[in-house]
C-alpha cells in the first residue's frame, strides 16, 4: 500500500470506503434526502471551464494568501467536520497534526471526538473553532471560552443547522452518535434512542436552538473578542446581513449537501455573494472541492480561500494522519500545477477572466 499511494481524492474515497463500516462511511460520504445538492456541489465544478493564458513566466508560483491577518502558504483550509474518530482512532489530533505539518489552517468542529484542549496541545498551528448555538446558551459560551483559552483565533458560527437535514443513510443505518468529550458535564447525552433512526437527528433536535437569528450573532460578539465567520450563507441577502451583523468573514456553504437538499451548488452562488459583500470581508467557500482546478475556479470567482471536508476525512480513514496530510499536499500540488498551466503566478493573478461559467456561455449566445 505505502508503495502504491492513491494519486487523487477519489482514490482516497475508495480506500476509505473499504476501511470503514457502512454506517461510518455513509455518515461521512452521505447527504440529505435525494442527495441532489451533494452531487451537484461536485458536478457544478465540472461545468466551469478554465481560460489559460500562455507564454507567462511561470517558473515561480506563489500560492500564499492571508485570512484575518494570518498568512497561509495556500488558500486551502481544513473544514470543520465532526467525529474524526469514526475515521481513525486518533481522531482530530491526527487531523490537526496533518494540517499543522502542511502549515494549513484547520477549523475544529464543535462535535469533535477529541477535547479542544487536547487538539490545541497536540501541535502548534493557527486554528479556528466552529460553533453551533445550543438552546442552553451557557454551553456555547463555555465552548467559546475554552477555544479562546486554547489559542483558537476565530469562531466559525455555523448557521445552516437549525434542525439536522434528513440524512436517509444515517436513518437507515441507525447512526450511533460517537462520544463527545467536550460536552461532558455540559449537556446530558442520555436518551439518545434511535426510534427516529439516526441518533444525530434526535440529538440536534433536543439540544440545538432552532430560534437562532441574526441577533444571536450580536450575542456571540458580546461574549468573545474573537472574529466571527458566518458559515452557511447561500444568498446575497444573507451575505449583506452577515456583514451588517459584524461578521469578519462569510463562508458560502450548504454543509456539503447534508442539510437542505436542492440548495444550490456552492460554486454557483459564490459570485452573487462576493458581489453583495463588495470586499467588506473575505468570502470563503466549501462543498465539492476535490481538485486543485476546483480551488482555482473558486478563487477566480472571488473566494479568498476554500475549505475541504470529506477529502481530508477520506485521507484520515484510509491512512490516518499520513493520509490526511497526503490529501492536503496533493490538493496543494494540484493547485500549484493548475496555476502554472493557467499562467497565474500568484493568487492575485487568479482573476475572473480565467474561468468560463455556464452563465458566461449563455450570455455569449445572446
Ligand atoms: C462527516 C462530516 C461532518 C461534518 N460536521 C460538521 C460540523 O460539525 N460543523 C460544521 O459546521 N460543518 C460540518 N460539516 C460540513 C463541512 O464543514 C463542510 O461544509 C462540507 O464538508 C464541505 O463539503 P465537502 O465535504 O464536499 O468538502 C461536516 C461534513 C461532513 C462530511
Ligand atoms: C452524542 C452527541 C452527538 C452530537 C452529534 C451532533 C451532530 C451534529 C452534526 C455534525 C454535522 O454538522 C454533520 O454531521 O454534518
Amino acid at each position: 500500500m505505502e508503495n502504491n499511494l492513491p494519486v487523487n481524492v477519489r482514490e482516497y474515497q475508495e480506500l476509505a470506503k473499504k476501511a470503514l463500516s457502512k454506517m461510518h462511511y455513509d455518515y461521512i460520504n452521505g447527504g440529505a434526502e435525494d442527495e441532489h445538492t451533494l452531487r451537484d456541489n461536485i458536478a457544478a465544478y465540472g461545468r466551469i471551464l478554465l481560460r489559460p493564458r500562455v507564454l507567462v513566466d511561470v517558473s515561480n508560483i506563489d500560492m500564499s494568501t492571508s485570512l484575518l491577518g494570518y498568512n497561509m502558504p495556500s488558500p486551502i483550509i481544513v473544514a470543520p467536520t465532526g467525529s474524526h474518530k469514526v475515521a481513525n482512532p486518533e481522531g482530530e489530533v491526527a487531523t490537526a497534526k496533518a494540517a499543522a505539518s502542511c502549515n494549513s489552517l484547520m477549523v475544529l468542529s464543535f462535535s469533535s471526538n477529541c477535547r479542544i484542549e487536547e487538539v490545541a496541545a497536540s501541535c502548534d498551528a493557527i486554528r479556528f473553532y466552529q460553533l453551533y448555538v445550543f438552546k442552553k446558551r451557557a454551553v456555547s459560551a463555555t465552548l467559546v471560552r475554552r477555544a479562546e483559552s486554547s489559542g483558537f483565533k476565530a469562531i466559525v458560527l455555523t448557521v445552516d443547522n437549525p434542525m439536522l437535514g434528513r440524512r436517509e443513510r444515517d436513518i437507515r443505518n441507525k447512526m450511533v452518535a460517537p462520544d463527545k468529550p467536550n460536552l461532558e458535564g455540559l449537556i446530558s447525552l442520555e436518551n439518545l434512542d434511535t426510534t427516529d433512526g439516526s441518533q444525530l437527528a434526535k440529538y440536534v433536535r433536543d439540544t440545538m436552538d432552532p430560534s437562532l437569528s441574526w441577533k444571536d450573532v450580536e450575542w456571540l460578539k458580546s461574549i468573545t473578542s474573537l472574529p466571527i465567520l458566518v458559515k452557511g450563507i447561500l444568498t446575497a441577502e444573507d451575505a449583506r446581513k452577515a456583514v451588517e451583523a459584524g461578521a469578519a468573514g462569510v463562508i458560502v456553504s450548504n454543509h456539503g449537501g447534508r442539510q437542505l437538499d436542492y440548495a444550490p451548488a456552492t460554486i454557483s452562488v459564490l459570485e452573487e455573494v462576493v458581489k453583495a459583500v463588495a470586499g467588506a470581508v473575505p468570502v470563503l467557500v466549501d462543498g465539492g472541492i476535490q481538485r486543485g482546478t476546483d480551488v482555482l475556479k473558486a478563487l477566480a470567482l472571488g473566494a479568498r480561500a476554500v475549505m475541504v471536508g470529506r477529502p481530508v476525512m477520506y485521507g484520515l480513514a484510509a491512512r490516518g494522519e499520513a493520509g490526511a496530510k497526503h490529501v492536503i499536499e496533493m490538493l496543494n500540488r494540484e493547485l500549484e500545477l493548475a496555476m502554472t498551466l493557467c499562467g497565474c503566478r500568484s493568487v492575485a493573478e487568479i482573476t475572473r477572466d480565467r474561468v468560463q461559467t455556464e452563465g458566461d456561455r449563455m450570455r455569449s449566445l445572446l
